[in-house]
């Protein structure tokens, strides 16, 4: 199957517009398997559960959605064949393991349809499964993704072949997009880039991008020069910012603004605590709590995202008053429907 660019370009803004003009994305996952008590020290975080919890990460997408995501994304952010391998899987059973955290975020999907389908036939909002590809960093598990500093060896051609093989395995494994999150420099963004038009990898994915200064991402890279790495490219459905403290979004907002034509602005800040990639902590700041994070996002929607959801720390809760925040802002109900296909929901907004 093959899509003419023009009609993956315009597929999420079909999706928006056919659904109120926003939607809801979920909270931090990783975070949220811990507060159920999952062990996540490990080189593999998250992804550990798919090996030894996978019904825990059942649960955690369960949760979002009934707390009102419309757009679940998988376990997979440090699943990579490298690191599973590393544990002494084969390459067959890392590659199934990529597969599972789409399988199972699709279970968790119908699970909620089939609990939920009078509520969710009212919205007429199909919800999404976002395969999550997080960066090389993420793999080191050394706090480099919040640095965004690889050194001179990593070159763009080292970084491709690093993330190849596994895009091309989430891509075919039934998710509706890529999410490629928390990208830490430039030169990580290009490396997606080039891969999606290579490989011709056949479902649309978005861009996150980290920062802490509000200015650059936290490799040092201008955020307008990276948003604009993933504006030209046709495969990319939406562009934004992840993981990321909340008082800081807004200007952002405004900077991708300046540099995106017409793709759809995602954001999903963290709860405004630190990572220390050392200690392998969160450390508090003074802005933490979740009416702090909600008295936002109105502002965040007027200022030009429509993609608004929670990265660490954020949970169900979070969500829940986002839901609530966005349709309260909205007079019209969304359009109603149904959604019965079982083919990836994205595929029915393009063709
Ligand atoms: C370090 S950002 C982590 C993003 C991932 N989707 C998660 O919430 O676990
Ligand atoms: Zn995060």
């Amino acid at each position: 199957m093959g899509f003419a660019s023009n009609k993956l370009a315009s597929a999420m803004s079909d999706f928006l517009r056919n659904n109120g003009g926003y939607a809801v994305i979920d909270g931090g996952f990783a975070t949220e398997l811990e507060r159920h008590g999952a062990d996540l020290n490990d080189p593999l975080w998250s992804a550990k559960c798919l090996i030894d919890s996978p019904h825990l990460v059942r649960r955690v997408h369960l949760d979002y959605l009934e707390a009102g995501a419309d757009i679940i994304i998988t376990a997979s952010y440090q699943a990579t064949i490298q690191g599973f391998m590393a544990k002494g899987f084969n390459k067959e059973e890392s590659e199934a393991l990529l597969q599972k955290s789409v399988q199972i975020a699709r279970e968790a999907r119908a699970d909620y349809y089939e609990n939920n389908g009078n509520e969710r036939n009212l919205r007429n909002f199909p919800v999404l499964v976002a395969a999550s590809v997080g960066s090389y960093g993420a793999y080191l598990a050394d706090g480099s993704e919040y640095s965004g500093n690889y050194g001179g060896n990593v070159t763009l051609e080292y970084l491709k072949e690093f993330h190849r093989r596994r895009l091309q395995v989430l891509a075919g494994s039934g998710a509706d997009l890529i999410a490629f999150e928390t990208i830490p420099n430039k030169l990580e963004a290009q490396a997606y880039a080039e891969l999606l038009e290579e490989d011709d990898i056949k479902i649309p994915a978005w861009f996150s991008f980290t920062s802490k200064d509000g200015v650059n991402v936290v490799g040092g890279d201008s955020i307008l020069e990276c948003a604009s790495v993933a504006d030209s490219c046709d495969k990319v459905l939406a562009v934004g910012i992840n993981c990321t403290p909340p008082r800081i979004i807004h200007g952002l907002i405004l900077s991708i603004q300046k540099v995106t034509t017409n793709k759809p602005i995602l954001i999903y800040p963290n709860s405004g605590e630190t990572y220390d990639g050392q200690t392998k902590t969160w450390i508090k700041s003074t802005v933490v709590s979740d009416l702090d994070f909600i008295s936002y996002v109105n502002k965040w929607h007027a200022a030009g995202a429509s993609l608004i959801g929670g990265c660490c720390r954020t949970t169900p809760n979070t969500i829940r008053a986002i839901s609530n925040n966005l349709s309260k802002g909205h007079d019209a109900p969304r359009p109603s429907g149904s959604v019965t296909s079982s083919h990836p929901v994205i595929y029915q907004l393009v063709n």
